[in-house]
């Protein structure tokens, strides 16, 4: 099966015959070849969409109808949640209970949207008061059409889920095209669409490569909407080519998010947020607060504390008992974080703590906890997203200056502050220019609230009633109900 694509309700072989190996990074293992799928592919998957949405039965079933598919798609998630988060582990080296959590959001994530695809059936029809009596008027809410979703690595089977769920529930079809790097878990989820009786062309799953599949997918004129989570540099790519047809969009990009830290913050609950902020999934999570600033008066105990804290992280094989640092997801991004450490000490900065390969780990793409100081405000490592387990902290000596220095970025996904004095936090949460801020706390994420970002980190909101709307058009109409003639042109 994971040399097949899922396209029309069917596994088949890509067009080309390709492959692509599969690789666990705790080891450094071929542990499978997934199929390569190409333009051709693309080409079938996104017209089996068409006629399931233009067609089939998905779009014309009551929300609740909808609701019975997402919810028995979450029920086989939940079944066979140990042998997913395994596969999961496999594929993208996360820790195996992360990996549980990842599996229990994405079944939440399909359970949840089954409850906004019942609730359309009572509010997809809103009533307009238009100032002229003369007239009616209603917007509708209806499915947006054929949805080409294309998701990162780093939660391979929750970002799917992100997507394909609310478009489901919104009655769209989709074509699904994962990460090459991880395409395991979101395959199963072919596997479980069978299961479920989906009927076919409703959710057609290609793997293959960004140039390869991914691009093709873009371009495609049948595709109404893109939804897209990934790089910056990829999703300005992915807009260019949806501007063709002036499809859809919805971005959800990279971040640099910044983590205020003031000096009436606790040292030990400090360190422990800062740390999952950033070396949670190997810091490989699109909101991690890889920039902490620290407020003056508690920097340096705060900077011993985290070093110490920091080495004490158990690395290991995501599947090893007690392991709470994994490796990387692969050789490209461990050659591109350690190439940044390397970048960084050169211009300047300290590496108090890690900063390498940890010792007597003879394969996998396993880095160090590592934590910068000293980096100037325009260097690199500061300004530029890595994606790894490297944090960089820095000084301030009012809020005025964490204010500034946070939102001195490109980049707006996510935010944080730490403070006892709540008025501050609330203060603070309103100036940062992020989609997503947390207070007292860094990365917790519900599938009820919006996610997604201001600035260069994205358009849209996933999650929530918000990622329902990704999917939906909204329709107006308008009806005239007064009995007399319009009377413009004929008078009489
Ligand atoms: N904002 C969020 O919610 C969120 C969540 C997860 C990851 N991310 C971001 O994703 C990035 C890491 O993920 P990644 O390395 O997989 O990103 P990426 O941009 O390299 O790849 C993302 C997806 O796009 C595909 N792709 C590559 N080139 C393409 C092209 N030209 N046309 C169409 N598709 C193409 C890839 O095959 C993959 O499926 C980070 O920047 C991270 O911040 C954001
Ligand atoms: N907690 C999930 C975060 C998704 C982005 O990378
Ligand atoms: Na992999």
């Amino acid at each position: 099966m994971q040399d097949k694509l899922f396209i029309d309700g069917k596994w088949e072989k890509p067009r080309k015959g390709g492959t692509i190996d599969v690789i666990n990074p705790a080891k450094e293992e071929v542990i499978c070849k997934a199929a390569a799928g190409t333009s051709n592919d693309i080409d079938h998957a996104v017209k089996a969409a068409r006629i399931a949405f233009d067609s089939g039965p998905w779009p014309k079933l009551t929300g609740a109808e909808r609701a019975r598919y997402l919810r028995a798609i979450a029920g086989k998630i939940d079944e066979r949640r140990h042998a997913l988060a395994r596969l999961e582990v496999t594929d993208n080296g996360k820790p195996l209970p992360e990996a549980l959590w990842d599996i229990d959001d994405a079944a939440a994530c399909f359970n949840y949207y089954a409850g906004l695809a019942e609730e359309l059936d009572n509010n997809a029809e809103e009533p307009i008061a238009v100032a002229d009596t003369r007239f009616s008027s209603k917007a509708v809410r209806e499915p947006l059409g054929v949805v080409g979703a294309i998701t990162p690595w780093n939660y391979p089977l929750l970002m799917a889920a992100w997507k394909v769920a609310p478009a489901l529930a919104a009655g769209c079809t989709l074509v699904l095209k994962p990460s090459e790097l991880t395409p395991l878990t979101a395959l199963e989820l072919g596997r479980i669409a069978e299961e479920v009786d989906l009927p076919p062309g409703v959710l057609n799953i290609v793997t293959g490569t960004g140039p390869d599949a991914g691009e093709p997918l873009t371009e495609h004129p049948l595709v109404d909407k893109l939804a897209f989570t990934g790089s910056v540099p990829t999703g300005r790519k992915v807009m260019m080519a949806g501007a063709q047809d002036i499809k859809n969009i919805s971005l959800e990009l990279g971040g640099k998010s910044p983590f205020v830290v003031f000096a009436d913050s606790d040292i030990g609950k400090a360190v422990e947020w800062i740390m999952f902020g950033i070396f949670w999934n190997q810091g490989q999570v699109c909101s991690a607060t890889s920039r902490v600033l620290i407020e003056e008066p508690i920097y340096d105990a705060v900077l011993k504390r985290l070093t110490e804290e920091a080495a004490k992280i158990k690395i290991g094989n995501g599947l090893d008992e007690g392991t709470l640092l994994g490796p990387i997801v692969s050789k490209g991004q461990y050659d591109k974080i350690l190439g940044t450490i390397e970048r960084a000490r050169q211009d300047g900065a300290t590496v108090a703590a890690g900063g390498g390969r940890p010792a007597g780990f003879d394969s996998g793409y396993f880095i160090e906890p590592t934590v910068l100081t000293d980096m100037a405000e325009d260097s690199f490592v500061w300004r530029e997203e890595i994606f790894g387990p490297v944090v960089c902290v820095m000084p301030f000596s009012d809020e005025q200056e964490a204010i500034r220095l946070a939102n001195d970025s490109r980049f707006g996904l996510a935010a944080a502050v730490m403070s006892e004095d709540r008025t501050r936090c609330e203060r603070v949460a309103r100036a940062f220019r992020a989609g997503i801020v947390w207070i007292n706390c860094s990365q917790p994420t519900f599938t009820e609230a919006p996610w997604g970002g201001y600035k260069q980190s994205g358009i849209g909101r996933e999650l929530g009633r918000w990622g329902l709307a990704n999917y939906l058009e909204v329709k107006q109409i308008t009806s005239f109900d007064a009995d007399e003639p319009w009377g413009w042109y004929i008078k009489d």
